[in-house]
């Protein structure tokens, strides 16, 4: 499935006695705030999976400060703060946010003295406007339909410690809020989510992956997946009927099964060849590969050797 060559295997059960001795179990404080990303998210999975984790990524961040201080003191310069970013990559639907908030939120946890920050690459989408004038409404999510130059931009003002602010995307608008940012400023960490992170544009030199310090897959079964895109899709129809303006309000109010029938043709028509054709390649780019079975369960994951 893999390219196992490269990649440790590591099956739940021996990834979960990693690290163990130095941990301290989670506070009710840090359990609590964990709960607000997501209260149905398994918090065996936390202890298991995601405290093993935050400590791996606490040694590259060690890491990599370390080189850095090494590579001032050969050039003769002053060694200064580089944010570290970690990217996030994935199917539509996988978990990717739920994974990337309670990272921002164990990160924070662990290092109060760090100022963790995450943006999504949904804002750089471009608006449904300009989709609808290069006739890529149909494409939303496909590489075609990013600003990839703004997104790249962005992530070298990061790493550069400048001020970035990153465009804004609603679902429940289904489009970019105009004049609305998230301001990235010079954090310790930035989390970078998106299922186009580890995408390789043809037109450019650089990538987006170049400034990531770590990066992260979030896998599963198909069938899986489009199980939480439909349960996500119920929610937000839940949601949606008490206000006109949200963009799934009409589904919200019309025959339910219709909706389903929508959204399962979105499901087939976008975000699965999505999904084959441009998510799924990048998959051996990352760093670490988190696999999901049911009910979001962490079974194995796949650590990059070289
Ligand atoms: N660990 C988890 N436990 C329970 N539900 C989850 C978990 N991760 C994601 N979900 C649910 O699965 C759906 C998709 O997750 P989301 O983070 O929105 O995916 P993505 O950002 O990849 O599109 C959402 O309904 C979310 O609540
Ligand atoms: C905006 C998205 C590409 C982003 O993906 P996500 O953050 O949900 O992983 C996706 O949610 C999307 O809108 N896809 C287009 C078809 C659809 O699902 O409506």
């Amino acid at each position: 499935m893999y390219n196992q060559m490269n990649y440790y295997k590591i099956p739940r059960e021996e990834w979960r006695e990693f690290y163990q001795d130095h941990i301290s179990p989670l506070s009710a404080e840090e359990l609590s705030r964990i709960k607000s990303v997501n209260d149905r998210i398994s918090l065996q999975d936390v202890q298991d999976v995601y405290v093993p984790l935050v400590h791996l990524l606490g040694l590259y961040l060690r890491s990599r400060q370390d080189l850095l201080n090494k590579q001032a003191d050969f050039l003769g310069i002053r060694a200064h703060k580089v944010p570290f970013i970690l990217g996030i990559a994935g199917s539509v639907a996988v978990g990717k946010s739920t994974i990337a908030r309670l990272l921002q939120t164990m990160l924070s946890g662990i290092y109060p003295d760090k100022k963790v920050q995450l943006i999504t690459t949904d804002g750089f989408l471009f608006p449904n406007k300009e989709l609808k004038r290069r006739h890529l409404m149909k494409r939303k999510g496909f590489p075609e339909s990013y600003d990839m130059r703004r997104l790249l931009l962005f992530t070298n003002d990061v790493k550069n410690g400048l001020l970035a602010k990153a465009p804004v995307y609603s679902h429940k608008v289904y489009d970019i809020i105009p004049g609305k940012f998230e301001v990235v400023d010079n954090p310790d960490i930035l989390i970078v989510e998106g299922i186009n992170v580890l995408q390789l544009p043809s037109n450019q030199q650089l990538y987006v992956s170049d400034f990531f310090d770590f990066s992260i897959y979030v896998d599963a079964q198909e069938s899986l997946i489009k199980k939480w895109y439909l349960e996500r899709f119920g929610m937000l129809l839940d949601t949606a009927f008490q206000d006109p303006t949200n963009y799934y309000y009409p589904y919200a109010i019309g025959d339910r099964a219709s909706a389903f029938r929508m959204a399962k043709r979105v499901w087939r028509s976008i975000n699965l060849p999505n999904l084959h054709e441009y998510i799924v390649p990048t998959r051996n780019r990352a760093d670490l590969i988190v696999h999901k079975t049911k009910n979001h369960l962490v079974n194995e994951l796949f650590l990059r050797k070289y």
